[in-house]
């Protein structure tokens, strides 16, 4: 028997990337679609993917962290349980990872997604995709049930190989340098209704920053901002600022005599950090002759893979009503495990249905509960 009881399934859900040139702009258009970006930005982005070949690197950077989430589920008697891969804009995509894992005979997965802070973009959207693919199965007579993992971006296995490796790129840089958080940059609207109560998005990212400077393996913390990266949208929507190019700037006049950029946001070294940062980044810092290195992202390290092996351990023994350990390393203590109503709204579609939140029901069976209704007082006549 499976210490997972009572999944059938684990799915890592993430973002997707094309892997080959003629794969960019259909990508491109799943990631768009409906959302109002400019197609200046979209060819700008497309250039970005076909400076690497045409090959988001995130694919495989997924696939190392399935091989170790397997690897550590295994270590922890869990190594019966299917552990799945899917995506939101590239194969493979959720609905047929799902449907795949229905005909195995799957009926309850354990999702955890591959974005750590609360957000639109990194929760809620993903929980909508489920949703979408519930549904779609729903009409094939195939009914599943998902839960999703808590934010993990107070982990130790997520904070403790960023620390260590910032910890190594600031023995190579004088006295005086600085460290550069980054995340992706999001809508001003969008980190407004982040969370249940608003702003959870930079809330959570600075707790993660501070929690990674309490661990630094160094006499005196160097002074550290968190900055943004990746902003698209139309130039008139307000988006999180500062960006880091400007950040640099700002900091090399300030005296700074280097920087360590951490992409704090990311859990693996997909196409935002090894253009936005890697590329464009540090073109800047090397103009600026500012000193430049780049920390490590945690989603190769094994620590990191054995804290989501934890996160889904627990999870389950949630569900079997146990009364798991729920640790917290960064902030006012664990995010929850079942999104309320209103946490992280998407402001363009509020009454979209997302899966994995306290008012999740399949549309499917809504319908079938009004029709039961409607019967009702026919079958008392
Ligand atoms: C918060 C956040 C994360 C972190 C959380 C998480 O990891 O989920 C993230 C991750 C990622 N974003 C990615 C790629 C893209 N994001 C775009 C557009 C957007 N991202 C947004 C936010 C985020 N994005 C937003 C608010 C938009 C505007 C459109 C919209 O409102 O949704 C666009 C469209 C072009 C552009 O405008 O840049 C692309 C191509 C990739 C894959 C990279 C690869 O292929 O290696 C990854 C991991
Ligand atoms: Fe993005």
């Amino acid at each position: 028997m499976s210490s997972l009881k009572p999944y059938d399934a684990v799915l890592l859900l993430s973002f997707g990337g094309p892997e080959a040139p003629d794969e960019v702009m259909p990508f491109l258009e799943n990631v768009t679609r409906g959302k109002g970006i400019p197609r200046e930005r979209l060819a700008e982005v497309a250039e970005h993917y076909l400076h690497f070949g045409g090959r988001s690197p995130i694919n495989d950077e997924n696939r190392q962290l399935l091989a170790n989430l397997r690897e550590q589920l295994a270590a922890a008697g869990a190594g019966d349980t299917p552990v799945l891969w899917g995506n939101r804009n590239w194969a493979p995509f959720t609905t047929d990872v799902l449907r795949e894992a229905h005909e195995a005979g799957a009926r309850r997965v354990l999702t955890v997604v591959t974005s750590a802070y609360p957000s639109y973009s990194g929760c809620r959207q993903y929980r909508e995709d489920l949703a979408d693919a519930l549904i779609t199965l729903s009409h094939e007579g195939r009914s599943l049930r998902v839960d999703k993992v808590r934010q993990y971006f107070d982990q130790d296995g997520f904070l403790q190989p960023v620390a260590d490796s910032i910890t190594e790129g600031l023995r190579s840089l004088p006295a005086g340098a600085r460290i550069a958080f980054v995340t992706h940059s999001i809508p001003d609207t969008m980190e407004n209704a982040s969370g249940p109560e608003g702003n959870a998005y930079t809330q959570t990212h600075l707790a993660a920053c501070e929690a990674v400077a309490a661990r630094l393996g160094v006499e005196t913390v160097p002074e550290w901002d968190l900055v943004y990266c990746s902003r698209s949208g139309p130039p008139s929507q307000p988006w999180l600022e500062p960006d880091i190019g400007d950040h640099l700037k700002q900091i090399k006049q300030a005296g700074a005599t280097g920087v360590v950029v951490v992409p704090i946001g990311f859990v693996s070294d997909h196409m935002e950090v090894v253009f936005d940062l890697d590329t464009e980044a540090e073109e800047i810092a090397r103009e600026l002759e500012l000193p430049f290195v780049r920390a490590a992202t945690s989603g190769r390290a094994v620590e990191f893979a054995g804290s989501l092996a934890q996160l889904v351990l627990e999870r389950a023994a949630a569900e079997r009503g146990e009364n798991p350990e729920r640790p917290s390393k960064a902030g006012p203590g664990a995010w929850h495990d079942v999104c309320p109503a209103n946490c992280c709204t998407n402001t363009r579609n509020p009454d979209r249905p997302a899966a994995c939140g306290v008012d999740w029901v399949l549309p499917i069976d809504r319908t079938a509960e009004a029709q039961a209704g409607a019967r009702q007082p026919e079958a008392s006549r």
